[in-house]
């Protein structure tokens, strides 16, 4: 019986193995997408390092590919594949079944390579839902690079009129950040905010809430922004609708890693330079910047005192979406900057 034993384990991780390089050959030459790519090799090696703490030599020997009845068993479906996407996505569901089947055969010889399995299993849950999810995560923000947070600080007629004109000027997506107005208050904005850019032609500007799930979720928003502070990332995504879209601040690269692997829909990322509207002790910057356009392709916008006379460092970096307060809300005619801004911004996509 350890014989046998030994040949389903020695059969699975071969499985698991091979699922985890197609896996990162799709988000290395698919996605073009480092971050994913470097997951998928972790959790590869992370295999390796758990199957060498049983004697190769064993696994060697019960290997017997010629006496293996099941080489022949092939269904229709693994002949073809309709995209890349396809193939990635049956690698993965290979790989986790794989991956339950070492798991649970492993328990026979060693309880604990059984539980470094399981937790690679669990990884890969969530790597297999980062990669298959990114395209459309990517999809829904790609043409939409201008980001402004507006407050109401002068009166809710004075905010939709500079919302209507900061739209025109190009703004392709708004955030309510008032930590000022009550909760009522942030309601009546948000909702008059949405009946304003519902009304408006061809592909509206989105509108997202500062901090608050609740709030978004009673506006009828098209998703909420959270911080590092805030809610995390998973339990905002089971309370708001299942369209809505979820952005994550993140000053770091692990931060971005976490936000990408846990679905977010974009990333904020900053501080990038000191801001007029908050104030802060440490500036991640432009180097940030550079690692986040090397690595991740989730749209990333760069924040804090980002304006026209800087914007030039910042697309530098690679980098190619921004989000502002000061620049348009303390400039002589707002909606001749964003139009600059959002040229700018055009000129080097
Ligand atoms: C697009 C975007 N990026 C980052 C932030 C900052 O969020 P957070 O760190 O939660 O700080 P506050 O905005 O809540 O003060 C953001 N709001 N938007
Ligand atoms: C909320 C926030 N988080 C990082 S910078 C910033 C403020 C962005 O405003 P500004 O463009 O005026 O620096
Ligand atoms: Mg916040």
């Amino acid at each position: 019986m350890t014989t046998a034993i030994y040949r389903i384990l020695d059969a699975s991780f071969n499985r698991i193995g091979e699922g985890f390089r197609t896996l990162e050959d799709y988000a290395r030459f698919a996605l073009n997408d480092a971050l994913l790519a470097e997951s998928a090799k972790g959790l590869r090696h992370d295999l390796a390092t758990a199957a060498s703490q049983l004697p190769r030599r064993e696994l060697l020997a019960a290997r017997d590919t010629p006496g293996d009845v099941g080489t022949d068993l092939q269904t229709s479906g693994e002949q073809t594949r309709a995209a890349p996407a396809s193939v990635a996505v049956a690698a993965a569901t290979r790989c986790q079944q794989a991956l339950r089947s070492a798991e649970e055969y492993a328990k026979c010889i060693s309880p604990n390579v059984a539980v470094q399995l399981e937790k690679i299993r669990y990884q890969t849950y969530t790597l297999a839902a980062a990669i298959e999810t990114l395209p459309d995560r990517c999809n829904r923000l790609a043409d939409r690079n201008l980001y402004a947070l507006i407050n109401g600080a002068d009166g809710k007629d004075s905010f939709l009129k500079n919302l209507r004109s900061l739209a025109e000027g190009g703004v392709d997506i708004f955030q309510l950040r008032d930590k000022q107005l009550s909760d009522r208050e942030l309601f009546e904005y948000g909702s008059a905010a949405m009946t304003a850019l519902r009304q408006m032609p061809g592909q509206r500007p989105l509108l997202i809430i500062n901090d608050r799930a609740d709030i978004a979720i009673a506006c009828q928003a098209d998703g909420v922004h959270v911080g590092q502070d805030e809610l995390p990332l998973a339990s905002v995504r089971k309370m708001m609708p299942p369209a809505s879209l979820i952005g994550v601040s993140t000053h770091s690269y692990a931060q971005a890693e976490t936000a990408v692997l846990g679905g977010a829909d974009y990333i904020g990322c900053g501080p990038t330079f000191p801001s007029q509207t908050k104030t802060f002790d440490e500036f991640p910057g432009l180097d940030f910047l550079k690692q986040i356009a090397a690595s991740i392709s989730l749209p990333a916008f760069a924040i804090g005192g980002i304006n026209q006379e800087n914007l030039n460092q910042v697309l530098q970096t690679g980098i190619r979406r921004i989000a502002v307060t000061a620049a348009l809300q303390s400039a002589a005619a707002p909606q001749q900057a964003a139009a600059a801004l959002k040229q700018s911004l055009s000129k080097a996509q």
